[in-house]
Parts: structure tokens; sequence; C-alpha cells
């Protein structure tokens, strides 16, 4: 049965039919409750590839350990800090917006398992492993970086037999926001001021901040007053600009709560609050959808595969047979490609788009302090509209394959390292099969990659791997040449549009659907008017200009124009006709 819980909840919820979204997911779909909700596992397009059948990494063809995570991350992924001409940082941060709404692998247990000590034992414990030519082993005599496998749906002792282990997403798989409004009624609860429709902030500096989060492992040890934040997802305070997103959107929820009570001051906390969700998620959606996700997947694509439509009218296209569930292939392989946009230091500019100062990405991870200092925030806000993403390649900063999470230690994690272990810990199939899969042609030989590879790349996995069947979905796939104007090869693309259309067809609430959990057209209309600049504008401190298109560089025909004349959601058509 598809609906079987990690914990063996196998018991369907009741459903009444709610106008409005439950947090962890359930009841979405009226016909089997539980699909898309918090706990439940992540779905695969091709069968799993497990060493054992049932759960344990896979071997090469050979019966040989695969190459080294580590070894592929630093032959193949070396830091050449090539600039994307077009794009902001906004792109890739909101692409880890999307990313943390959509999922998040579930683990128990603490993360700090290493050969060196006895924690290996625990059975979860699979180190990465560091080779010894390697930098951090030379340096610092460094030999494994932590690793911790995935629960799965075996761990709960309710699979019978030797089903092979699925793994668990721990926020529910539907692009609702829950990274804002919680992922069960319990974290949701703590959330919420319970007055006015808002939720909880701490003001200081004239600003308003998430409440500090005393019980968050990443606040832990940190001085009392020091801000660790706490939201909807336990992931934000990881990086800087994303807890800024974070922060931005909380803000907002605010701003359209206050605006709502003062239209409709009948309505009582829970209405507002709904509402206020409700249009939130919708911008969040909408920007997503066809603000952004064009620049990934390219906007021709997106129209011919129904992911967005070209249209001023409501979109019904939900079908209730369609599961929403996030794709392992597509959160543990394919849309980590984009961990390659990520730059290494976060640039700080002036109204006048000078950029004066930046930080290191790695000495602020899980430290989001610095925001609440001087003019940070604003600052912050415009670089990331103003400064370039990285190209998405197959360089990567070293800031995160050398220095990820390092604390005061010399070195850190390697994210490359840990997408290419995650990819073998989740048993994925090869980058050959999802090849066929994808319509290209199935490689016998390395020298057949050449019609999607570079010669240099092919040439490195040919004596990395020692077949051509053995090559890593998350290495192959990330090689391949882009699918212009994609910014992605044939077989991610192919996994992506897989994602994106699932993830709006399979949602009863989505936001461009007619009736009862719909909006008016004259509703949707203004929602179509939000925008990533606004919502920088609108909730940042003291930001007055900012350029349309905020993904898309300042340019001649993207110049920053005062905030007041960007586009806005006129709220008014949320007064209620009969109060
Ligand atoms: C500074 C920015 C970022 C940092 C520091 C970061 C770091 C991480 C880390 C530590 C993980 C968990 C790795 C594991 O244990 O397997 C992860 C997972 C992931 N990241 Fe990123 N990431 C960033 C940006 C992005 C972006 C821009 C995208 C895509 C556009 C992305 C997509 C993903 C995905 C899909 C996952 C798996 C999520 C899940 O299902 O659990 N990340 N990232």
């Amino acid at each position: 049965d598809d609906s079987v819980k990690s914990d063996c909840v196998v018991s369907p919820p009741p459903c009444t039919k709610s106008k409005y979204r439950s947090y962890d997911g359930t009841c979405n779909n009226l016909k089997k409750p539980l699909l898309g909700s918090s706990n439940t596992p992540y779905r695969r397009l091709l069968p799993a590839n497990y060493g054992d059948g049932i759960s344990s990494p896979p071997l090469s063809k050979s019966g040989q350990p695969l190459p080294l995570a580590r070894y592929i991350s630093t032959t193949v992924y070396p830091d050449i800090p090539l600039k994307d001409p077009i794009w902001t940082l906004n792109t890739m941060q909101w692409g880890q917006i999307i990313t943390h709404d959509l999922a998040l692998l579930k683990t128990t247990g603490s993360d700090t398992c290493c050969a060196n000590d006895n924690s290996t034992k625990d059975e979860k414990c699979w180190p990465i492993t560091i080779p010894p030519l390697d930098i951090m082993s030379l340096v610092s005599n460094t030999k494994c970086m932590s690793f911790l496998r995935t629960d799965t749906d075996r761990d709960g002792k309710c699979v019978e037999g030797n089903q092979p282990a699925e793994q668990i997403n721990s926020v529910n798989h539907f692009l609702d926001l829950s990274i804002v409004y919680g992922i069960s009624d319990e974290s949701h609860k703590q959330l919420r001021e319970n007055k006015g429709g808002r939720l909880i902030v701490e003001q200081r500096n004239d600003q308003d901040w998430p409440p500090h989060d005393p019980t968050n492992p990443t606040c832990l040890g940190k001085e009392k007053k020091e801000a660790c934040y706490l939201a909807g997802d336990t992931r934000v305070n990881q990086n800087t600009q994303l807890t800024l997103l974070q922060v931005i959107l909380l803000r907002e929820h605010n701003r359209i709560a206050d605006v709502l009570f003062k239209l409709n001051p009948h309505w009582d906390d829970e209405t507002i609050f709904q509402e206020a969700r409700k249009i939130l998620i919708a911008q969040h959606q909408h920007i997503s959808y066809y603000e952004m996700l064009h620049i990934f997947l390219g906007k021709k694509e997106l129209v011919k595969e129904k992911i967005i439509y070209e249209t001023e009218g409501f979109v019904n296209d939900y079908d209730e047979n369609v599961d929403p569930a996030v794709l392992n292939e597509h959160s543990h392989a394919a849309f980590r490609y984009f961990h390659s946009l990520i730059a290494g230091h976060l640039k700080l500019v002036l109204e006048s788009r000078l950029s004066f100062s930046k930080v290191r990405l790695s000495s602020w991870l899980n430290r989001p302090s610095i925001l609440e200092e001087e003019n940070n925030f604003d600052d912050l806000s415009r670089g990331l509209a103003t400064q370039s993403e990285y190209l998405a390649d197959a360089f990567h900063t070293s800031e995160i394959t050398q220095f990820l999470f390092r604390g005061n230690n010399t070195f850190g994690k390697d994210l490359k390292a840990t997408d290419i272990q995650r990819n073998r810990d989740h048993g994925l199939a090869r980058y050959n099969d999802y090849r066929e899969y994808c319509g290209l042609k199935r490689a016998k030989t390395f020298w057949d990659l050449l019609g999607s590879m570079s010669p240099l790349v092919v040439f490195k996995l040919s004596k990395i791997y020692k077949n051509v069947d053995d090559i890593d979905l998350s290495v192959g796939g990330s090689l391949e040449n882009h699918a212009k104007p994609a910014m992605v090869g044939t077989t991610f693309l192919c996994i992506i549009k897989k994602q994106f259309y699932r993830t709006r067809v399979g949602d009863r609430f989505w936001f461009e659907n007619g009736g009862e959990t719909g909006f008016t057209l004259d509703q949707l209309k203004e929602i179509r008017k939000s925008s990533i600049s606004r919502l920088l504008c609108d909730n940042s401190h003291n930001v007055k200009l900012m350029q349309p298109r905020g993904f898309e560089k300042i340019s001649l025909i993207n110049l920053p124009t005062s905030c007041n004349n960007l586009p806005a959601v006129n709220l008014t058509l949320w007064k209620d006709p009969v109060p």
C-alpha cells in the first residue's frame, strides 16, 4: 500500500473537507490521505540498486567497492569560480528554499561518526573515507568525514521480507512553505502568536526576527544572547542567505496578516492566519514556477510539459491519481547539481549598488547572528539581487567541498562527496539506467558518452570507474552538456521535470486551481503580480530600490527602480464583502 507510514501508522486520518491545508500534508489527497505527508518515503523512478538487494550500499559491477566519493569529488569537481553572466545569487538561494520546502532526509543519532572512534559501530554510520594523498589527510591528518545513513521504512520494522529499503522524507512533500509554517500540528503550534493571525517574532533594532530556538542542536553551545532561530524548518540557520530569505518570508506573513486584520476586523486569529498563509504559499508557488524555474529548465520546456501555463485564467489540472511525493532521484541526485551555483563569499551592497565588503560562507554557517549586525540585513538583501551566482558546471567552491561546517577547524566537510555518498546510501540506480530511462542511448563503453559529455570528462570517468555501468547518477548526470536553454543536462532535466509536474498536479491546493480551495479570478490575478524583488523590498528594513526582475542581474534592461514602482499584490481584494 502506498500510504504506509514509517512509524507503521497505516490507518489514514479522517479528513474533513477543509478549505485550508493541513501542516503535515495529510488529507491533501482525499482518496489516499497520507500521500505526500510528513514522514513518508521518497518515491523512485527506477527500482533501487542496493549491494544486497535490500539496503546495503551498491558495489561496482566487478564486485569491488566503488571508487571513493571523496576521491571523485577532488578529482572531478575542482574550485574554478566561473560567474553566471545573467543570474543573481537569488536564483541559487531560492532553489534551496524550494528544496527545503519539499524535502529533508530523515536521520537519527548523532552526526559524529568517523572511523577514528567507536561511534562507527552504529549501524547508521558510514563515514566518508579520505584518501591518503588528499589535502585533508596531508595537512590535518583527517581520515574520514562523518556520514549518517538515512532512515528508511525498514527501520520501523514495518516492512516485511526482503523488500528494498525506501528512505524517509521527514517534511511534507508539498510546495507549501512548511519551512515557514511547520510540518506537523506540534511544530506549527510553537510558531503562532495566537493574535491577529501572526507568527511569533522578536523585536530588536526596530526589526522583526524569528524567535530563539533553545532546542535546535545547531543553536546549542551558542552564547545565550547570540541569535539562533526557530522556524518551520530545522535547517533555517544553515547559511546566511537562506536565513535571510526565511526572515523575509516570515515578515511577509505578518505583513499580510496585519493588512487582512485591518480590512476584516471581524475575522478571528485563525481565519486571518489561514488566509495570510494561503496568500503567501500562492506567492511562493507563483515565484517558484513562473519567475524562477524557467532559469533552471527553460520556459518552452516548462510550457510543453504542462509545468506552467500561458494563461490569465484558472488552471484546473489537479489529478488525484498523481502522487505528489518527492522523487529520490530528484532530491538526492538531480536537484543537488545546483550546489555548483553556490558562491563562496557573500557581498554586502549599498543602495548605490556598490559592494563595500563580503563575508566568507563557511565562517557563518549555523551562525545567523551576522544578519542582525549593523545594516547587514539590507546589505545582504541587495547582495542577493546584485551578486552573480556561479555557473552550473562541474566546479564547486571549496567553501563547500573543503570547509563546509568547519567551525573553528581548518577543514570541514565536503558537500559533493556527501552527495555522491548519499546517492549510494539511497541505492539509486546507475547513471546508465537513467540515460536509458530519459531517452539517451545506454552507453556500452565510456566512449559512447562522448555525445553527451566533453572528451576530458569522459577521460576522467574512464580513469576513475572500471565499468561505464558503475557511474553514479549524481556524477554522470552532473557532467552532461546542458540541454540548452536549460542549465542542466538531459538526464537531470528529465528527472527534475517529472518532479515539478508531480508537485503541481498532485497538489489539490495548487494556487491556480479555481473552486472551493482556490482564489477568485481577480485575486489570482493579484497573486500573479508577486515577485522576488517586491518581496525583498517589502520585508527588508530600508531597501528603497530593486530591479524589476530580482533573479536577473542589473542591466540596462533591468535597472533598479523605486520599490513603490514594482507591481504589488493588492490585498484589498481580500476584504470580506459581507462582514
Ligand atoms: C549555501 C548553500 C547550500 C548549502 C550549504 C547546502 C548544503 C546541503 C547539505 C549539508 C545537504 C545535506 C547533505 C546530505 O547529508 O546528504 C544538502 C542537501 C540538499 N541540497 Fe543543498 N545546500 C545549499 C544549496 C542548495 C541549492 C541551491 C540547491 C538546489 C537548487 C540544493 C539542493 C539540495 C537538495 C535537493 C538536497 C537534498 C534534500 C533532502 O531531500 O534532504 N542545495 N544541501
